[in-house]
């Protein structure tokens, strides 16, 4: 080739990448509905994909941006997809024709730990989610709760030895190590008695499974590649790990359930009762349980068990530091019930705790973990209230954090304020206006658990604690943009000062 057409090749070459880069960039404005201006390859999502803001803060930006629109026009890399801020149109989405919405549109593959709840989607979502719903029920929990209170036990002695050198803790990576115990205990019947072992295997699985992956980008940009060809986003050594660990606990129990109520034991109970029938009463098949499917829940029990609560817990005391009245408040309540309950904190009196249930819906208003929420189209779908059809597989993305902090839904959203959780109060919000465990038919699963082993926390440290501001506690928290969840930046620093 002569050289002089060489940088006429380079241009064409530069405009084609540039147009295929670019070519989804009018979707939205063709059909009318507003949004932020797209860059090349990255669309809307450039500073999450550069790991220089967390996603959940990114969409809670856009969702700022647009505040008369119902719905926004957004490109997830070069995908176009839609952001929905109507909370009607949330309704009929997440509830009222939730039959067309169930997928989430992260089933990346169907092998493996692919099939876990959290990620699977169609039939074999419907025939999982029928089939573990039954292992969550509060009856159940309330089997479970002896565990749980054993390893918050656990928890206080390691809590006290370090506070006889030290007033300030990380409580961040502190509560960390309590529900890493309890959900190892509840969901693989793993006893660790010190917590300051190093549980380097789980460690791993915390760094691979909840860092940012660039396979999420690749799956913006190229929907449904990585399952047409078979590939993860989870690491190999994820599945490898857990295959393992089931493997093991199987064959210590000989295949069957053992007598301690926990989630393995259920697990193994509902393969025992062998192929039930898909519980959302259609024809569709319903879903062996094989040792792979087994294997796939334990990963997302954990997973989605440990971190969501530990950073639960730990704005919460962060906020109690920083609100000694409602601290107040809240310890005269824990003493109270549990003195009426001759000094045990049980399941039962948890429940009575009534100001701590609000003090809970409040810490996770203001810091709901999981974000955005999505959802994905399975037919071309009109959008009530509006001229817009979506086609089918468009993905939609709701910001719980955008509606959490929306002055229309919640006045002076940056004040802690327990009491817009009194019933009354609750009773005339829209009943989408508060999501941190999602909403309609695919929810949070572990809500109750999640809430219980945080409350149980919280109340054994109260117990015996006051929290209190230290000279390191920071007055606003950064996000962690190197994490897929919502999480404190630099950690969360309080003290723990002894209570007479
Ligand atoms: C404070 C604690 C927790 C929070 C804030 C939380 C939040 C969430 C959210 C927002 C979702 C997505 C819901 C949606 O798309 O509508 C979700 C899903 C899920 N969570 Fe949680 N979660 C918590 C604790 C737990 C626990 C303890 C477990 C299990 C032991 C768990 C297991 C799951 C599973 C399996 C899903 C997927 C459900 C499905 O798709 O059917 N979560 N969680």
């Amino acid at each position: 080739m002569d050289v002089y057409y060489i940088p006429l090749v380079v241009i064409a070459l530069f405009y084609a990448v540039y147009y295929f880069f670019t070519r989804n960039f009018n979707y939205w404005k063709k059909r009318n509905v507003r949004g932020p201006e797209p860059v090349p390859f990255f669309g809307n999502m450039k500073e999450s994909a550069l790991r220089q803001k967390n996603v959940g803060i990114v969409i809670h930006e856009i969702y700022k941006n647009f505040p008369e629109e119902k719905v926004v026009g957004i490109y997830r890399m070069t995908t176009p997809s839609l952001l929905i801020r109507d909370l009607e149109i949330l309704k009929h989405i997440m509830i009222k024709d939730f039959d067309l919405f169930a997928d989430r549109g992260v089933e990346f593959s169907k092998q493996g730990l692919g099939q876990n709840l959290f990620h699977a989607d169609g039939d074999t979502w419907r025939a999982l989610r029928g089939r573990f719903t039954p292992i969550f029920t509060s009856g159940k929990l309330k089997h479970m709760f002896g565990i749980m209170h054993d390893r918050a036990d656990i928890f206080m002695d390691y809590v006290s030895q370090k506070a006889e050198k030290n007033i300030e803790f990380e409580i961040h990576s502190l509560i960390q190590k309590y529900t890493v115990s309890v959900i190892s205990a509840c969901a693989f019947g793993l006893d660790l008695q010190n917590l300051d072992t190093k549980l380097e295997d789980l460690e791993l699985i915390d760094k691979l499974v909840l860092e940012p992956n660039f396979g999420l980008e690749l799956d913006m940009m190229f929907p449904g590649l990585l399952k047409k060809i078979g590939i993860s986003v989870l690491p190999k050594p994820v599945g490898v790990f857990f295959n393992k660990l089931v493997q093991n606990i199987m064959s210590v129990r000989g295949g069957k359930p053992s007598n301690r109520n926990d989630f393995m034991d259920l697990i193994l109970q509902l393969r025992e009762m062998g192929n039930v029938k898909n519980p959302f009463g259609d024809m569709k098949p319903s879903l062996e349980i094989t040792d792979d499917v087994i294997a796939a829940q334990a990963f997302v029990f954990y997973v989605a068990g440990y971190e969501t609560s530990a950073t639960t817990a730990s704005y919460m005391l962060y906020q109690l530091a920083l609100n000694q009245d409602v601290q107040d408040k809240l310890i005269a309540e824990i003493d109270a019930v549990t003195e009426a309950n001759n000094g045990e904190i049980t399941y039962e009196s948890l429940k009575e705790m009534k100001y701590m249930h609000k003090v809970s819906d409040e810490t996770l208003r203001m810091y709901s973990i999981v974000e955005p929420l999505q959802r994905k189209c399975t037919v071309d779908y009109k959008i009530p209230g509006t001229d817009l059809t979506i086609e089918k597989d468009t993905i939609l993305l709701v910001s719980p954090r955008g509606i959490h902090y929306d002055e229309k839904y919640y006045p002076n959203p940056e004040v802690f304020d327990p009491n817009r959780f009194d019933p009354e109060e609750v009773g005339k919000r829209h009943p989408c206006a508060y999501l941190p465990f999602g909403i309609g038919q695919r929810n949070c699963i572990g809500m109750r658990f999640g809430k219980l082993q945080t409350a149980l926390c919280v109340a054994k440290l109260l117990r015996k604690y006051r929290i209190e501001p230290s000279k390191n506690t920071e007055l606003e928290l950064g996000v962690d943009k190197n994490r897929i969840i919502i999480g404190p930046a630099n950690g969360i620093r309080v003290n723990f000062v002894p209570r007479n």
